[in-house]
């Protein structure tokens, strides 16, 4: 992205504070005009001291010119106090508030994409933090740059250099043949820092990747002693981002010598030079503090120059990745017209090919129904592409190939979250927010009263629990055991109410006193909806009104329990292999030795 397409992307963000800017840039005029009164007022008290003194005259003469030079050094610098502030003010509110607008539209962009956009490698979740946070931030210097620094800086100068011209052109152009060289030496050192700055993006990027996965990951390091492993491959990030840090440092030193050194040759050359015309006669003694001050004034921007570039440089750098984020149109999830009330709920799949973005072929000429108001099971060994089916009959993937229908209509031409707010998804691992009970609870409906939620949790077998909590509905919901946050996520459904409901595995996590209250409040919320289950516990899908049966991306059998059973093919297989693990007959003998009690536990 070249500069001129930064700015362009930015002035959209800028325009609402145009009357902010334009006081700025008055604000910026009367500040570079009255940086240049020092010059003049010491060159005027040096040339009328110098003429007292000639004159003979004392102290007892100079007090009304000391009292008019303090009064006209105060005055500028109450001015100038002013202009500071109102221009540090301005420029910071515009760049604060450009800011935060564009770090809200790179979080609405991101909840718009799919899935997929996710799992992208450069958009994992340290990165993509990374690449907005550096993005805003160095965006925002670019403004803040122009606004604070350049404009003011700048304009000062040029207005120095003009004086400069005014009162010896010789003076001037030696003034300004050193700008060239100064601009030269910055433009190099920014150069040479380019390639260094992307790779320690990159660095950067992958040490905050790091981090997060260790934190991630902390209890499964520390089971398996794994500190030490972990953090020698911090430690080989951290070594490479030092080296890089290092050369951009050294980089920075090497030339802001040479800088200083150009700086003092210009400076000495208006000495010399100036020096020469006073004593030819051709200027008056305070020539020499005029330019010296003048030139000063030139040079302070310039000093200035190589950070300016640099960090446009770096605004020039991440701002790609930053409005990549923005433009990724390609991301964004598709959508379309239909939005009923409610759907029946009668899915059907017609030879879908499915891969994932990462390469992952999961479904392979998939067709199944799914039938409205039933109970249908997706049944499996790891890795069949279960669950795979779920995230497309949720939009969240598009297939391949192949033709996705719901209630007779294609998938796609659903209008994406109105068929979601349609849908209830119980996973194996639920999300919980950081916040309370209750406020995880009423996720499932924003406006649900105290008593609905507790409606949901008592059909989620959880009111009872909370209730033993210190703090009830108003504990922290993260500090919940593992089988209490997935009731948490069933109370939410109980509230959101869906037609359509997905259950990935909803009891894996839970006890067997929790697996079966759960199981009774999943058969009181079947009634009359279209459920979907995947589940290794073939005691929650034997009563299932269809059995889809799947293997390696495909679909193998479908039918009812008893009739795969008879089959004797995967579903067998899978049945006789879960009742071994069971040590079922162990357990039926169990049963039977205790026949009437175990009955009645049972009841
Ligand atoms: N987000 C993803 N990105 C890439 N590949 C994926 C993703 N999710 C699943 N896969 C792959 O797709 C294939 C099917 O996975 P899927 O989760 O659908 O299987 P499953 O039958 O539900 O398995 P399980 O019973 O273990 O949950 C697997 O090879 C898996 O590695």
């Amino acid at each position: 992205m070249s500069l001129w397409q930064i700015i362009q992307r930015l002035l959209p963000y800028v325009r609402p504070y145009r009357r902010l800017v334009i006081a700025t840039l008055l604000l910026t005029l009367v500040g570079s005009l009255a940086a240049q009164v020092n010059p003049y007022v010491l060159r005027y008290t040096v040339d009328t001291v110098q003429n007292m003194l000639n004159r003979g005259e004392g102290l007892a003469q100079g007090w009304r010119l000391l009292l008019g030079i303090s009064a006209a050094l105060l005055g500028k610098e109450i001015v100038n106090t002013f202009v500071q502030f109102g221009q540090k003010y301005y420029g910071e509110k515009i760049r604060i508030s450009v800011s935060s607008t564009l770090a809200q539209e790179a979080v609405g962009k991101i909840l718009g994409y799919r899935l997929g956009f996710f799992s992208d490698e450069g958009n994992q979740t340290g990165k993509l933090q990374t690449r907005i946070d550096r993005g805003v931030e160095s965006l925002m210097k670019l403004v803040q740059n122009f606004f604070i620094d350049i404009l003011p800086l700048f304009a000062n100068a040029v207005v120095a250099l003009v004086a400069m011209f005014v009162a010896n052109r010789w003076v001037g152009l030696v003034a300004l043949a050193i700008l060239p060289l100064y601009f030269w030496l910055s433009y190099a050192q920014a150069e040479k820092l380019q390639g260094v700055r992307r790779g320690l993006q990159r660095l950067r990027e992958e040490k905050n990747h790091g981090l997060i996965s260790i934190i991630d990951s902390i209890t499964v390091i520390k089971s398996f002693v794994r500190e030490g492993y972990e953090a020698d491959k911090q430690a080989d990030t951290q070594a490479r981002l030092t080296g890089a840090q290092l050369t951009t440092r050294k980089t920075n030193f090497r030339f802001d010598g040479l800088k200083t050194f150009v700086e003092q040759i210009g400076m000495v050359l208006i000495i010399i030079l100036t020096a020469y015309l006073v004593l030819g006669g051709q200027m008056s003694i305070g020539a020499i503090m005029f330019h010296i001050l003048l030139f000063n004034n030139v040079s302070a921007p310039i000093r200035q120059l190589h950070r300016i570039y640099d960090e446009m440089n770096e605004a020039l750098t991440y701002s790609e990745g930053f409005f990549a984020i923005l433009d990724a149109a390609d991301a964004v999830e598709t959508t379309g017209p239909l939005r009923p009330a409610r759907v029946q709920g009668r899915f059907e799949l017609r030879h879908v090919d499915f891969t994932y973005p990462s390469g992952t072929a999961a479904l392979h000429d998939v067709s199944l129904t799914i039938e409205a108001g039933k109970t249908t099971a997706l049944v499996g060994l790891s890795g069949a592409g279960k669950s795979t089916i779920i995230n497309l009959l949720c939009k969240f993937y598009a297939p391949d190939q192949g033709d996705l229908l719901l209630d007779g209509q294609s998938l796609a031409a659903y209008d994406t979250h109105a068929l979601r707010r349609q849908i209830g998804l119980v996973l194996q691992k639920n999300h919980i927010f950081k916040g309370t009970i209750e406020e995880n609870i009423r996720y499932g409906d924003f406006t649900a009263t105290q008593e609905q939620i507790e409606q949901a949790a008592r059909q989620a077998y959880l009111h009872d629990q909370i209730l033993d909590l210190p703090k009830g509905y108003q504990s922290d919901a993260q500090q919940l055991s593992g089988g209490q946050q997935q009731r948490i996520a069933i109370a939410r459904l109980f509230l959101k109410n869906p037609p359509v409901i997905f259950l990935d595995e909803p009891t894996a996590s839970l006890d067997a006193i929790a697996t079966e209250q759960i199981k009774n409040s999943l058969d009181a919320i079947k009634q009359g909806r279209t459920v979907v289950i995947i589940s290794h516990s073939l005691a929650q899908i034997v009563d299932s009104d269809c059995i889809h049966v799947m293997k390696k991306g495909r679909l193998v059998e479908s039918g009812t329990h008893d009739e795969l059973y008879e089959r004797r093919g995967t579903y067998r297989e899978i049945f006789d292999a879960s009742a071994r693990s069971l040590n079922i007959e162990r357990l039926a003998k169990t049963m039977a030795d205790d026949g009437d009690e175990v009955l009645d536990t049972a009841l």
